[in-house]
């Protein structure tokens, strides 16, 4: 995947106006970063309704994982037992109660020689966390059974003795030690990794069934936001030096012009202002009585390939600063789905305005020159991160990609368009710009359908090409390329590998 980058002057100007506004305002920026800080606020927003699972380490936070979770953290991390979490017995107000029916439910530990124990175990696994309908109906036709026949089985009994051996009244309801499998597994881990960050649920499609899902899916880290790292030098060029951020000392950062970090992505009308990356974030709309912020979108008025500056976490500023977009948890559900001819794919299940901010590409930070030792099937997956890059420069040095073949999120799974419904902008908070490792944020192109594939171009530059007339994409097929089956009326047939 490439992204478009402006020319040499554009970024000497930049670099030039960033170093004097650093220096002007530096003494405003926070020394410690603020106690309202936006990592905190999002921890405590987390819609995590379940307690961290000790045991695994997968509920690790978003800054464990980035402080260089080792890899093989990454390849043994599944599959994870849901046994530790949520155990469920019958409870008076339950349908599983059997004391209607004149037989004791009651929850006992087995213990050696408990034959009861271990003939009447049910199995509540798989399909508990699938269809709660489902359950009740199945552990409600198992009940019956165990009345009647002494030989209860739902979904599948850990062991099968034979019914004479069963005591009346030792009826135990255990949740089985298996652990999910196949979709339900993926999405149970994924959707989990989610939520931790805060993020809004993950669906994958039940038009994906468990033959579809390859085996190193089983080992992929779901990671919402920020960087994984495996080597601890990239690591440290990330976390710099608190005194290098340029920080700003509005609390609401309601007016760009006040907003310092603003002077860091230098983004200004024909006037000289400075205008926000965002639209909407220094309105308030009067709604009756009361004023009510209006969400930021990304408004599409700078020069592609200079990145947006988010405040940062030793802003004065709070979670509620306009200034703060990409760096939110995702607000909108997501669905992994199986496309027609391009293997999975991205759609959202609300329909979503132009501008609005969808995610980031996440993944493990590389250095440039180490892609091409990547197996040849990681190569689908790596973005380049070429913010500061003069095109046809070579200084690999400084070059950085990303690879979502082993841990990553969503966005791994967004196809290539012709025709795309979004577009990606290069956006920086958790480090400075100077370090070259943005964030790539995703974001609505246009109005989005709910439903509709979410796409981005791989390649823009080939359509800046292709519309100025100096590209022959069709005829020119490299051979790596791939055909391209987006299926667009202005498809350019085939995408650069
Ligand atoms: C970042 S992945 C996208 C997710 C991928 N479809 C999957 O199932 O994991 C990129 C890969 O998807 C496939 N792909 C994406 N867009 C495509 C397109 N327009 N035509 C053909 N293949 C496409 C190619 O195999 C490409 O290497």
């Amino acid at each position: 995947m490439e992204v478009s980058w402006p020319d040499d002057a554009v970024h000497k100007r930049f670099t030039f106006l960033r170093a004097q506004a650093y220096e002007e305002k530096k003494h405003k920026r926070l020394d410690k970063p603020s106690a309202a800080n936006w990592d905190k606020e999002i921890e405590s927003a987390c819609r995590c309704t379940d307690e961290p699972d000790a045991e695994d380490g997968n509920a690790a936070s978003r800054l464990r994982v980035r402080r260089g979770t080792p890899r093989s953290t990454l390849s043994s991390g599944m599959p994870r037992s849901s046994s530790s979490k949520r155990t469920r017995g019958p409870t008076p107000s339950n349908p599983l109660s059997l004391s209607k029916r004149g037989v004791s439910a009651r929850k006992r530990s087995p213990s050696i020689g408990d034959d009861a124990f271990r003939s009447l175990m049910f199995n509540l696994s798989t399909s508990t966390v699938e269809s709660p309908r489902a359950i009740s109906k199945g552990v409600t036709e198992g009940s019956k059974n165990a009345i009647t026949n002494h030989s209860v089985k739902y979904g599948q009994a850990s062991t099968s003795k034979p019914a004479s051996s069963a005591m009346k009244g030792d009826i135990i309801f255990v949740r089985s030690a298996k652990p999910l499998r196949g979709r339900a597994h993926l999405q149970s881990n994924w959707n989990q990794a989610a939520q931790e960050a805060g993020a809004a649920d993950l669906h994958i499609s039940s038009e994906i069934v468990d033959g579809d899902i390859g085996q190193h899916l089983y080992k992929f880290k779901y990671m919402e936001r920020s960087y994984h790292f495996d080597n601890d030098g990239l690591q440290s060029i990330f976390d710099v030096d608190p005194g290098a951020f340029l920080a700003c000392a509005c609390t609401t950062c309601q007016r760009a012009s006040r907003c310092d970090c603003q002077t860091e992505s230098e983004i200004t009308n024909e006037r000289g202002h400075k205008l926000y990356a965002y639209s909407g974030v220094s309105i308030s709309i009067c709604c009756g009585t009361y004023w009510q912020l209006v969400q930021g979108l990304f408004a599409f008025r700078i020069p592609q390939g200079v990145e947006v500056i988010e405040c940062n976490k030793y802003c004065r500023c709070g979670p509620m600063c306009g200034n703060r977009v990409a760096q939110k948890p995702r607000d909108i559900p997501i669905e992994i789905f199986k496309t027609k001819q391009c293997g999975w794919g991205a759609r959202c299940l609300v329909a979503l305005p132009k501008g609005k901010v969808l995610g980031i590409y996440t993944g493990t930070l590389l250095r440039r020159e180490d892609v091409e030792n990547l197996p040849p099937e990681h190569i689908g997956y790596v973005f380049d991160l070429d913010g500061t890059e003069v095109r046809g420069q070579h200084n690999a040095g400084d070059k950085f990609s990303v690879d979502s073949y082993d841990c990553g999120n969503w966005t791994r799974f967004v196809n290539h368009s012709c025709s795309p419904s979004m577009k990606v902008y290069s956006v920086v908070f958790d480090t400075i710009r100077e370090v070259h490792m943005p964030y790539v944020a995703f974001v609505a192109a246009r109005d989005i359908p709910i439903g509709e594939e979410l796409t981005i171009d791989y390649e823009p530059s080939a359509a800046e090409d292709m519309a100025e007339g100096t590209g022959k994409q069709k005829r020119k097929m490299s051979p790596t390329a791939l055909l391209c089956k987006c299926g667009s009326k202005r498809c350019r047939g085939w995408i650069k590998q």
